[in-house]
C-alpha cells in the first residue's frame, strides 16, 4: 500500500507546498489534508496516516506552539525529516471586493504575524479572525464568512478569489520550517549532515541545571541550533526545554551527550535525528569526530582489560 501523508490542509497551504517539495516523496503518495496541527498528529497516532507534515517554526514569528506542545506533551511522535519553505502572502477576496469593502481578514496566526504591519497600514480598521490554516481562511472567504484572506497565491486561485495585493509580508525572505513526523520506528540513517531534536525537563530547584545541560553538549563540540522553552503546565516557573543540535544520535558524541542528559535531567524525550535541510553542519574539531570517539573507546576498552 502506498504511504499516506497527512498535512495541515486543505490544499493550498504552505504545509502542502512543503510536502510536495520533500525530496523523497514517493510518486504514489496519498495525501490526507487535516484541519489543524493536532488533527495531523492524531491521524498519524491513529494509524490513519503513515506520516504527517506540520509547521514547526518560522524565521519571523518563531515556534508554532501547537506543534511544540504536540511533540513535547502528546503521545510520542518521531521527526523523520525537515523541510523549509519560503513564504510570501497575498491578500485576496471574492471578485468585485475592493480594499474599502474589507472589514474582516482571516488567516493562520503565523500568517497574521508576518503581515501585521501591512494590515495596520492598509486596512487599519479591519478585524483579524484566526483560521486553522491560510487555505482554510481562503475557503471561508469564498464561502462568504469573511471579506478577505491572507494566504499563498495558490490558495486564492483554488478558491477563485481575486488578489487585492501581493507580497504583503513585512519581512522579505521569511522561511518556515516543517517537520515530517511518524510513529516511533527505526530512525533515519545518519547522512553526515543531520539534526537531532530532544526535550529536557530539569528540576527548578537545581542551580545551574540548564548550564549543566548545555555543558554536556559543549564538552563534546555539539553545535546547538535551537533552544526554546515551553511551560511545564503543572507548576508556574517550570519549563520544558526543547533543544536541537547538529548531528545524529547514532554519532558517538551525540549519543554520549544524550545518555549524560538522561542521568542529570528529571526527564528527557528524544524527538528525532533526521537529515538537516537548510545547510551544512559546522566542521568538527579533530577531537570531536567519530574517529576520535571510537579511538578513545578502544583505548578505554584496552585499559579495562589491563592492557595498559
Ligand atoms: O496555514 C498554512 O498555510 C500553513 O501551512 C501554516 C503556515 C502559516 C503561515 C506561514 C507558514 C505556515
Amino acid at each position: 500500500m502506498s504511504d499516506r501523508y497527512a498535512y495541515l490542509g486543505p490544499a493550498g497551504t504552505f504545509t502542502q507546498q512543503g510536502l510536495l517539495s520533500l525530496p523523497d516523496l514517493p510518486p504514489d503518495a496519498q495525501f490526507v489534508p487535516c484541519s489543524g496541527v493536532p488533527a495531523v498528529c492524531a491521524a498519524v497516532r491513529a494509524g490513519d496516516a503513515d506520516f504527517g507534515l506540520i509547521p514547526m517554526e518560522n524565521s519571523v514569528e518563531g515556534p508554532v506552539p501547537t506543534t511544540t506542545d504536540e511533540l513535547v506533551l502528546g503521545e510520542p511522535l518521531l521527526v523523520v525529516r525537515e523541510v523549509f519553505v519560503n513564504v510570501t502572502f497575498v491578500l485576496c477576496a471574492r471578485p468585485g471586493t475592493t480594499m474599502q469593502d474589507v472589514r474582516t481578514v482571516s488567516t493562520h496566526p503565523h500568517g497574521h504575524a508576518q503581515v501585521r504591519g501591512w494590515l495596520d497600514t492598509h486596512l487599519p480598521a479591519a478585524q483579524y479572525v484566526a483560521a486553522p490554516s491560510t487555505s482554510e481562511a481562503a475557503g471561508m472567504v469564498a464561502a462568504g464568512q469573511y471579506d478577505a484572506a491572507v494566504c499563498a497565491e495558490i490558495a486564492a486561485q483554488n478558491h477563485s478569489l481575486e488578489v487585492l495585493a501581493a507580497g504583503i509580508e513585512d519581512s522579505a525572505g521569511a522561511v518556515t520550517r516543517f517537520a515530517l513526523v511518524s510513529l516511533p520506528a527505526a530512525l533515519p540513517e545518519p547522512t553526515g549532515n543531520d539534526r537531532t531534536t530532544f526535550v529536557v525537563h530539569i528540576a527548578q530547584e537545581r542551580h545551574g541545571a540548564l548550564n549543566g545541560v548545555l555543558t554536556e553538549l559543549a564538552a563534546r563540540s555539539i553545535n546547538l541550533t535551537r533552544i526554546e522553552s515551553r511551560p511545564w503546565r503543572e507548576r508556574i516557573g517550570e519549563y520544558h526545554f526543547i533543544l536541537e543540535c547538529e548531528g545524529h544520535v547514532a554519532d558517538p558524541r551525540v549519543g554520549e551527550a544524550l545518555a549524560s542528559l538522561r542521568r542529570i535531567c528529571a526527564d528527557v524525550r528524544f524527538i528525532g535525528s533526521y537529515p538537516r535541510a537548510d545547510r551544512q553542519n559546522e566542521d568538527l574539531p579533530h577531537f570531536a569526530t567519530d574517529k576520535a570517539f571510537h579511538a578513545a573507546q578502544g583505548w578505554l576498552a584496552k585499559i579495562r582489560k589491563g592492557e595498559v
